[in-house]
């Protein structure tokens, strides 16, 4: 199509039948979008249930449901190109889909604004907390709901056979506020002591990711969402550090981008057997929450995630409250002094082995 056609001009269904931009289409209209559907030349059908949201779902069924999310934080730019470019591709018959796929544009007005959120995190407002009585109304905590309506749509009306158990997997795909001594990680949510998955570690691995934070508490976060409510194999995937859009280094991600495309095109990602000498596995030895306005952390802006520092050393305080290294070997992760109070401001994580629990 061409780059001057006018979207205005066009419905939304001639529009994205064209030009594939689903991308630009949400952020044209950030707040909501009149749902509409349409089939591709080879049969799948595609269906978009609101702003940022669009489903697809091929003619022939697999037992494979995929959601990818990004832009749950709105100035994490990466994913949002990778999955924007993804999209296109499909709509426009030059990536075939082999199995339904949900892609979500997480909060758009956040996207338009360049910013990581407009009223407060979306990343801490799933598996319920959006509704919590004594909280505030906000679109985050409005789309923080429709989006869990959305998963629950999407995973409950995949065409079940009775022979046939589904797989659902979600991953919400980020970019990290530092720098990172490991580029690319993923946290993976507590599964509340079953066995961590040696075939996601696999794919993890296909996707150029080799470090994981293994959880040990449940969260308000999407994956976990995901991973508790529907039994999906979820991950919050960080791929690098904050670029504005248009200066990610989009060489970084082929590893990532081939294998999310083989995900939903192929019956199989490639993958390597799963060998833990080959990843950094970390476990949360602490969560450090911000309890005052005075939280401060002492060391600079540039510190990477994953830095340790000797025991001893000073890495925050709260008002009267001082936070040291206590182990050998802690390392910290997500350093952010600017959180609302209440919220975790820091995790301090340790090495560990999965090997013990592993299916
Ligand atoms: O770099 C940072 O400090 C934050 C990056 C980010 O958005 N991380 C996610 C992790 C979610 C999880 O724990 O699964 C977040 O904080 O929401
Ligand atoms: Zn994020």
């Amino acid at each position: 199509m061409s780059e001057f056609t006018d979207l205005k001009s066009l419905s939304s269904a001639e529009y994205l039948q064209q030009s594939g931009d689903f991308l630009k289409l949400t952020l044209e209209q950030p707040d909501t979008l009149e749902p509409f559907s349409f089939n591709l030349t080879d049969g799948t059908k595609v269906q978009v249930w609101d702003t940022g949201v669009i489903c697809f779902e091929p003619a022939v069924l697999t037992p494979n449901d995929i959601v990818l999310s990004c832009g749950v934080h709105g100035n994490e730019t990466a994913p949002i190109e990778i999955c924007a470019a993804l999209v296109q591709d499909v709509l426009l018959g030059r990536l075939t889909l082999k199995h339904r796929l949900l892609v979500l544009f997480a909060n758009p007005p956040a996207i338009n604004a360049s910013t990581r959120e407009i009223s407060e995190n979306l990343n801490r407002l799933f598996s319920g907390t959006h509704s919590k009585i004594d909280g505030a109304h906000n679109a985050e905590r409005t789309r923080a709901k429709a989006l869990e309506q959305y998963v629950s749509q999407f995973y409950n009306a995949a065409r079940v056979t009775e022979t046939v158990s589904r797989n659902r997997c979600l991953y919400d795909l980020h970019t990290a506020i530092r720098g990172s001594r490991f580029e690319k990680f993923a946290v993976y949510p507590f599964l509340h002591n079953k066995p961590w998955q040696k075939a996601q570690f696999e794919f993890l691995h296909a996707c150029d990711v080799t470090t994981v934070l293994l959880m040990q508490t449940p969260a308000t976060t999407f994956s976990y969402y995901a991973s508790n409510t529907h039994g999906a194999d979820s991950f919050t995937i960080e791929l690098g550090k904050v670029q504005p859009f248009g200066q990610n280094d989009m060489r970084r991600f082929t590893k990532v981008n081939h294998a999310l495309r083989q995900l939903i095109s192929e019956d199989a990602v490639t993958t390597k057997s799963f060998d833990e000498s080959q990843f950094q596995l970390y476990q949360v030895y602490r969560a450090i929450n911000k309890q005052t306005e005075a939280f401060e952390l002492h060391f600079a802006d540039d510190v990477e995630n994953f830095t340790c520092y000797p025991v001893g050393t000073l890495l925050a305080s709260d008002g009267e409250i001082e936070y040291r290294v206590e182990q050998e070997g802690e390392a910290l992760i997500f350093p952010n002094a600017k959180v609302a109070k209440g919220q975790r401001a820091m995790l301090m994580v340790v090495p560990t082995s999965v090997v013990h629990n592993l299916a």
